[in-house]
């Protein structure tokens, strides 16, 4: 099964999009660390379209995070696509390892690459035909403004439409688009485009920027320490339905 109907699949099945961020601020203590993840899946997963967790968060703590990883995303039921956000981008030689890191030593089912290096770079992984892959279209930081979001020269082309040019490449690839930076007239220009959508709750993102932005293609909401990190005495459960809720009303 491609990434892209077992995205679907769990979509259809839960009735949401949101995709729980998996970035734990762990230190060394791993075993604390490794059943505070596991009751987090266990908690959300009845609202999670996806997990994503970022490769960061792990490889901070050396060749036990990565064991680790590699163990929590051995317990997350196969029918729920689990997102690596790596944002991989090197020379296509390199960017080989990268995938097979990914694809068949941690065994997800997509991942975030940074398209910059050019069409070249994703090719070693779209010879995993049925993994999916998100490319960096407009980020949620500040900094989207400085390339992703500048006209090219002698039209009303922005950088990230080259981007989006490249999704062409296969049904599997998607985009990264920032909730912060998400205007209307960005989600209107994808609508056949996969995307994950970062951005929600600790970064301040507004729901308001997805109401009628009429989409065909699977769309993902990621929250991370809007779920994990919240000093409001709630459960992750909670937490999670809360924003489960709250993407299902901007979405309607
Ligand atoms: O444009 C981007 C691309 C990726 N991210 C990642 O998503 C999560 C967001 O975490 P929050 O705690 O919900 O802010 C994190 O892993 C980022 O590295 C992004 O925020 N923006």
């Amino acid at each position: 099964m491609t990434f892209r109907d077992k995205l679907e699949q769990r979509i259809a099945a839960t009735g949401s999009n949101l995709c729980v961020g998996l970035d734990i601020r762990a230190d060394n203590a791993l075993e604390s660390t490794k059943k505070h993840i596991l009751q987090i899946i266990e908690e959300t997963l009845p609202y999670a379209a996806a997990f994503k967790p970022n490769s960061a968060y792990f490889e901070a703590l050396g060749w036990r995070g990565m064991r680790l990883l590699s163990m929590i995303l051995k317990q997350i039921p196969k029918e729920i696509p689990i997102v690596l956000d790596v944002k991989r981008g090197d020379i296509g030689e390199t960017q080989g390892y990268y995938a097979k890191a990914a694809y068949d030593e941690l065994d997800v089912d997509a991942v975030t690459l940074n398209p910059y290096m050019g069409r070249d770079t994703l090719e070693p992984f779209l010879k995993y035909a049925d993994k999916g892959i998100y490319l960096l279209g407009v980020t949620s930081n500040k900094g989207a403004a400085d390339i992703e979001l500048q006209k090219l020269a002698g039209g009303d082309r922005q950088v990230f439409e080259i981007v989006a040019d490249m999704t062409q490449a296969s049904p599997q690839v998607g985009l990264v688009i920032g909730l912060t930076n998400a205007a209307q007239e960005v989600l209107s220009r994808t609508p056949d485009v996969p995307l994950l959508i970062p951005g929600l709750g600790a970064q301040g993102g507004d729901l308001a920027a997805l109401k009628g932005a009429g989409r065909k293609a699977p769309l993902l909401v990621n929250v991370s320490r809007g779920i994990l990190y919240q000093d409001d005495g709630k459960t992750y459960a909670e937490r999670a339905a809360h924003w489960d809720q709250s993407i299902r009303a901007a979405l309607a």
